[in-house]
């Protein structure tokens, strides 16, 4: 099996994209440590901090940021980093060629029932000039390289430079991640669906009608029974997602109508789209391509649906009918 280094070297991957996404992967080891040991180790449980966003952080949030801040700021092929966990950017060097969007700590509400939760991480090119936020505030199209690390049974990076995704495991015996996976991709159709059901009530006509469908299975207009999955940790949802197909989706709702959607763009929404489409699947927002987004602020939401291609066609098209009446097929 291809060792990580091996596989960025086969894939022809720059010298300094190579030692960052090493830094990233290096840094995602310790987290895998820190995580495993858990109740052991004390950091389960939450701060009395809140995130910019109004989030209660996990003692896990703070120190899993705290890691890849740090390992971000000694290697310097980055210019500077914005994560879920920080206010605001963080510039890390002038010299820098690129800059790191990552939600260090996903899905942390499944920590303290261990639970699955992961890293993902999005790496952009740095603009020349001064950095601000406005540096950072560039399409998912952009990206250089996106992937995320998934802290289950195994610890696994799913990692993708433009060229198809790759899944690496991390070898317990020599902490190494190898190449299991060559070329990830996700099947056309499915017959499974993650959404968080608890919100139907909220949801918007065309996600009511879409999910009322599928539950009807074989006797409604799709034929077809559909089983449904929710990790509550987007990571495992979409690893999911990634390895035997299905669709996800954290769709537009109104319990609070200052907060309409619960991903974030640039550390969250981006780095998957960009891994479900170099694997032949589809990311949308109901009503334009993810990665298309010209982004406004580095915490912006949005509304995620991705997945197996024909089945995000397929609810893509109930966002394209009339609900001003009664919502018909
Ligand atoms: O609590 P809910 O509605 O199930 O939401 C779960 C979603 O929220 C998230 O946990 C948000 O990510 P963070 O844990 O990084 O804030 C997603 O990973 C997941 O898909
Ligand atoms: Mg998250
Ligand atoms: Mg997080």
């Amino acid at each position: 099996m291809q060792t990580l280094a091996q596989n960025l070297t086969s894939q022809g991957v720059n010298a300094s994209l190579t030692q960052l996404i090493h830094t990233l992967a290096n840094t995602s080891k310790e987290i895998s440590h820190a995580v495993r040991h858990g109740a052991l180790a004390g950091v389960l449980g939450a701060t009395e901090q809140e995130n910019v966003q109004g989030e209660t952080q996990k003692k896990l949030d703070v120190i899993t940021n705290d890691m890849l801040k740090d390992a971000l700021k000694g290697d310097d092929t980055v210019r500077g980093l914005a994560s879920e966990e920080e206010d605001y950017i963080v510039e890390v060097g002038d010299k820098g060629e690129y800059l790191v969007c990552f939600d260090p700590l996903d899905g942390s509400s499944n920590i303290d029932i261990n639970s699955l939760v992961g890293t993902i991480f999005s790496v952009l090119p740095a603009p020349t000039g001064e950095l601000s936020e406005s540096s950072f505030l560039q399409a998912g199209r952009q990206q250089v390289a996106a992937g995320y690390v998934l802290y289950g049974p195994s610890t696994m990076l799913a990692l993708t430079t433009g060229q198809g995704v790759q899944l690496f495991t991390l070898n317990p015996e020599t902490n190494e991640y190898l190449l299991t996976t060559e070329a990830m991709s996700i099947s056309k159709d499915t017959g499974e669906f993650a959404i968080n059901m608890s919100n139907q009530r909220f949801w918007e006509a065309p996600m009511q009608t879409y999910i009322s469908d599928l539950l009807l299975g074989t006797i409604g207009p799709r034929e077809k029974a559909f089983n449904m999955r929710w990790i509550a940790a987007m990571v495992g949802d979409v690893h999911r997602v990634l390895s035997r197909g299905g669709i996800f989706t954290y769709p537009t709702d109104n319990k609070n109508p200052q907060k309409p959607y619960k991903l974030r763009l640039m550390y969250e929404a981006n780095p998957m789209s960009f891994l479900v489409e170099q694997a032949g699947g589809k990311a949308s927002t109901g009503y334009e391509t993810i990665m298309d987004i010209q982004p406004s602020e580095i915490h912006q939401r949005v509304a995620v649906i991705l997945g197996s291609a024909n089945e995000v066609d397929a609810c893509l098209n109930y966002h394209g009918l009339d609900y001003s009446e009664e919502p018909q097929l």
